[in-house]
């Protein structure tokens, strides 16, 4: 079973279904570094990377925006000196589907080439 960050993001329909509470329990632990948050009723995934400067948040800024656009699914990112902050969910569905914690993941390792 290839790992999330080993996965590729499928196409999502506006009819597809959002990821169930169980669902995503059972996603959660491959991504410990990352919280579950809700804003307007909509389940999101979040994680706060630090960094030594503004210029290193805005190269890995840079980064998880090439990582969206290779994958064509693309997260809220707040780029401020030392910090950024990625927030994933899936706009069309108002929630969290699978291509959310692949691209999580896939963050993950965007921020181990960073470094
Ligand atoms: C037309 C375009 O492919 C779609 O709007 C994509 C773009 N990127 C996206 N990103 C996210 N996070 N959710 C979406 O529903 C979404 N839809």
């Amino acid at each position: 079973m290839p790992t999330l960050a080993e996965q590729h993001c499928s196409a999502c329909h506006g009819e597809a279904a959002r990821l169930t509470p169980e669902q995503i329990d059972q996603l959660l632990p491959a991504l410990p570094k990352w919280q579950i948050v809700e804003r307007g009723g909509i389940m999101q995934l979040q994680r706060s990377f630090t960094f030594r400067n503004f210029a290193q948040a805005l190269d890995f800024t840079n980064r998880v925006g090439e990582l969206a656009e290779s994958q064509g699914h693309h997260p809220a990112i707040t780029t401020e000196w030392g910090k950024a902050t990625v927030t994933w969910w899936t706009h069309k569905i108002r929630g969290l589907h699978h291509n959310d914690f692949i691209m999580a993941a896939r963050t993950d390792e965007v921020v181990h080439a960073n470094v």
